[in-house]
């Protein structure tokens, strides 16, 4: 097999990229010889450096290898490494006051930030938030709301679908590993439903929507669920966009059948598609939407938005938590919002799209292993199979993400069999960026699919 992860690096020429040492260069090595000894086997380590610092759509690790960066650390830094009002409002709010717990001294940014989620998210009704700190944390406390209003205990998902990490939200995931393996028994009363996957299932939306609803009528009824918990495009699944109508089809039978339906839009959500939310292309208005990531432009915060009359079914104190809508995470968050609309961010993620889906189309039809390519703004991604049988090709993208990390660029991996490779670059990522990138994926392809041949 071709030696692809040591190939030479042909970073000279460029001003975004630049790999100074081998990776991991010394420094990097010496944390993670540190690490070992002091942090958790149970936490990955995808990539072997350490960030020293990083801004907009690049980062440099602590040995100066600067890299283009397509994975905004999972969605998040959507407005950019270190987005300067981000680290202004950061700045300016740290200095006033850091922790109150917003349940016994309140502040005026937790206040405001909600009205801008009420303001952005979907629907024209009276809408109300609470914040917590994760995702993970958004989707139980969507479910703690939804079983309260409805009185039900059934909670939907589909297959294919991520919501997180804690009990509950791994037993809603489609992948048991590695969320959740040997750390059960996981929460009950969860019931997982085929989903909607045009390029793989070949069915409408309708017929899609059919399947879905069928399956949750016979199985569970619908009389007993709380809430379906859907993504609009689903992450971590790999990207996966619905067929037309489909979600629509899902929002018209919870409405009757008094069923909540919740978007989770942790992934899809804050500018990442081009819209504020992703709910938005498929024309759907959810009862509740989640959100995190990107709406804390990198500090850690997230939150449950939606119908007033739902979102008020909780008796006071049955929602909150310690840190949930910290004042400086909130103020990050206000930040965010400004820079979206200041700087058309909306536009900035068509921008990249417009860019990424020509290219993307070009390589696909240039490798016969790349079977889709896919994706909403600044939200793509290309599926790779045998093209000999049809099967997931997961190889072939660790080994392009593996060879493009030595050329100085960061990809990410998706998808229920590891086989798509997803691109989450912020959306304040330079053209010349995005073109450099997808010439190393491009270069990459080519010879991790030399390589694996010649296994
Ligand atoms: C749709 C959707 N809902 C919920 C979540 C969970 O959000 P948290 O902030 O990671 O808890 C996610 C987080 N996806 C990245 C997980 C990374 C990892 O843990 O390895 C998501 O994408």
């Amino acid at each position: 097999m071709t030696d692809i992860l040591h190939s030479p690096a042909t970073t000279s020429e460029s001003t975004n990229r630049k790999i100074v040492t081998p990776i991991p260069g010394p420094k990097s090595v010496e944390l993670h010889d540190r690490r070992v000894k002091v942090v958790s086997e149970g936490v990955s380590e995808l990539f072997p450096i350490y960030v020293d610092h990083a801004h907009d759509a690049l980062m440099v690790d602590v040995d100066g290898n600067q890299f283009i960066d397509f994975t905004g650390g999972i969605g998040v830094t959507t407005v950019g490494h270190t987005n300067d009002a981000v680290v202004e409002a950061v700045r300016d709010q740290v200095g006033k006051v850091t922790h109150t717990l917003f349940g016994l001294v309140g502040y005026e940014s937790y206040i405001r930030a909600a009205e801008l989620l009420a303001e952005h998210t979907p629907g024209d009704f009276p809408k109300k938030s609470v914040f917590v700190n994760s995702g993970a944390e958004a989707l139980e406390n969507a479910v703690k709301i939804a079983r309260k209003f409805t009185g039900r205990t059934e909670v939907a998902v589909l297959h294919h679908g991520y919501h997180g990490r804690t009990n509950l939200t791994a037993a809603m995931n489609y992948n048991m590993h590695p969320y959740g393996t040997g750390f059960g028994p996981l929460a009950g009363s969860v019931h997982h439903a085929p989903n909607s996957n045009p390029f793989s299932d070949g069915l409408t939306g309708e017929q899609a929507a059919k399947a879905t609803i069928t399956h949750l009528e016979k199985r569970v009824g619908a009389s007993q669920i709380a809430c379906l918990v859907v993504e609009p495009i689903q992450g971590e699944g790999g990207f996966i966009i619905p067929a037309d109508g489909y979600l629509n089809a899902l929002v018209d039978w919870c409405e009757e059948n008094g069923i909540v339906y919740v978007s989770d839009e942790v992934q899809s959500g804050m500018a990442r598609t081009g819209k504020y939310f992703a709910s938005e292309h498929f024309g759907i208005v959810p009862h509740l939407t989640t959100s995190a990531k990107g709406i804390g432009g990198g500090l850690p915060i997230a939150a449950v938005t939606g119908r007033a009359d739902i979102m008020d079914a909780s008796h006071s104190g049955g929602l909150g938590g310690t840190f949930g809508g910290n004042p400086v995470a909130a103020a990050a968050l206000v930040a965010v919002f400004e820079q979206v609309e200041s700087r058309g961010l909306l536009a900035e993620a068509q921008r990249v799209e417009s860019i990424m889906r020509p290219r993307l189309d070009a390589i696909k039809q240039r490798f016969d292993s790349v079977a889709d390519a896919r994706g909403k703004g600044a939200m793509m991604a290309i599926e790779l199979q045998d093209p000999a049988t049809g099967e997931p090709a997961p190889a072939i993208v660790k080994a392009v993400q593996q060879f493009a990390l030595h050329q100085g660029v960061l990809f990410l991996t998706a998808g229920t069999f590891g086989n798509v490779l997803r691109f989450l670059p912020s959306v304040v990522i330079t053209d010349e960026q995005l073109h450099e990138g997808l010439d190393v994926l491009e270069a990459s392809l080519e010879a991790a699919i030399a390589a694996t041949a010649a296994q």
